[in-house]
């Protein structure tokens, strides 16, 4: 995988915090991505200004039990606490291993990694099922970072089993009171504040002055934050996804693929920024670093997928960032959704 000659090496094994491994994935224009093969963690993205594009705390633990605050987490086999299980699951504070012979899946990136977690017999204990969730992370041409999960049902014995899931991406913001979120304006969302209580979004922009950890419903094609002073714009998208390298500079930023069955809809997408109060509560988090992140988290909520043995299922993230002055006068989100 890792290119030869005078090309950089375009995936690198090395360790990371405490020893930790860690692969580093190299675009030959000068993007990069971090993983730790602890949690399957991606823990930087930058593009080819080398600007990092993730949030990661500079009080994060790299050390289990406790999972990196940061990055992107996996949240598997549940989201939250919508279950029986540990707050987000346990796959995110888990050893995954480098899957030396997936099965086939394309790609037209050199700078990709492909990583996998079955479960361990203390696992099962908690959460009886036999599966294998493999991950790859791949950087495309122009920086986009891509993450596929395939989660496949190996049960032996016939039983069926259910999950819930996010890729529960913090990204990096400037200054949280001067980021906008559009495209989530009157939609239907679950307040976490609110004992999950169910209402409606009011008004123009989502913008921030306290805490949040709501659960969209029912999201449109593309949402787009934006972030004026660092002057570039997220957006996100949820539908399938077109060929790769066919994306204009409007398909940037986030695309999200949903379930390749029927069931289980992939695109609710949580809001959350703990706050100034939140933030002291929690020891890997800094009192102020709440300014500087906002988690935009695709995931699966509200509809838990369920797998028959021999079933998988397919959740897929693409991030790409552009300057917002690129775009002048074009970025405005309405525009970029309903343009799609
Ligand atoms: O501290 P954790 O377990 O990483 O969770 C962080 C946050 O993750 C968000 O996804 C949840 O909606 C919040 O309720 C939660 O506080």
């Amino acid at each position: 995988m890792a290119a030869s000659g005078s090309e950089r090496v375009a995936v690198e094994k090395c360790k990371g915090i405490n020893g930790l491994d860690k692969v580093v994935l190299r675009e030959p224009r000068g993007s990069t991505a971090e993983v730790y093969l602890y949690g399957a963690h991606v823990t930087s993205w930058k593009n080819d200004h080398g600007e990092e594009l993730l949030f990661v705390s500079s009080k994060a633990i790299f050390k289990p039990p406790k999972a990196i605050r940061g990055g992107i987490p996996i949240c598997f086999p549940q989201f939250g606490s919508h279950g029986s299980l540990e707050q987000h699951g346990f796959a995110r504070n888990r050893f995954w291993s480098i899957d030396t012979d997936p099965p086939p899946f394309p790609t037209n990136s050199k700078s990709f990694i492909d990583l996998i977690l079955k479960p361990s017999e203390e696992d099962m204990q908690k959460w009886p099922y036999s599966y294998e969730f493999r991950l790859r992370v791949a950087l495309g041409t122009g920086g986009d970072l891509m993450l596929t999960s395939r989660i496949r049902n190996t049960n032996a014995d016939g039983k069926p089993f259910t999950f819930t899931f996010a890729y529960h991406t913090y990204f990096s913001v400037s200054d949280i009171s001067e980021v906008r979120v559009e495209g989530l304006e009157t939609l239907d969302y679950l307040d976490n504040l609110q004992n999950k209580e169910r209402s409606t979004e009011q008004g123009d922009a989502l913008t921030f002055e306290s805490e949040v950890d709501k659960i969209y419903l029912g999201t449109p094609t593309k949402i787009a934050i934006l972030d004026h002073e660092k002057k570039r714009t997220f957006v996100l998208r949820k539908d399938g996804l077109p060929d790769a390298g066919k994306h204009d500079i409007l398909d940037n930023l986030v695309k999200l693929e949903g379930s390749s069955k029927e069931q289980g809809s992939f695109f609710p997408l949580v809001v959350w920024n703990p706050w100034d109060k939140k933030a002291k509560t929690m020891a890997d988090f800094g009192d102020d670093e709440y300014k500087h992140m906002l988690c935009v988290e695709a995931a699966v909520v509200e509809k838990p997928i369920t797998l028959k043995p021999g079933e998988e299922w397919k959740g897929r993230l693409e991030l790409s960032a552009v300057p917002s002055s690129y775009c002048s006068g074009q970025l405005d989100p309405q525009k970029v959704i309903q343009n799609s």
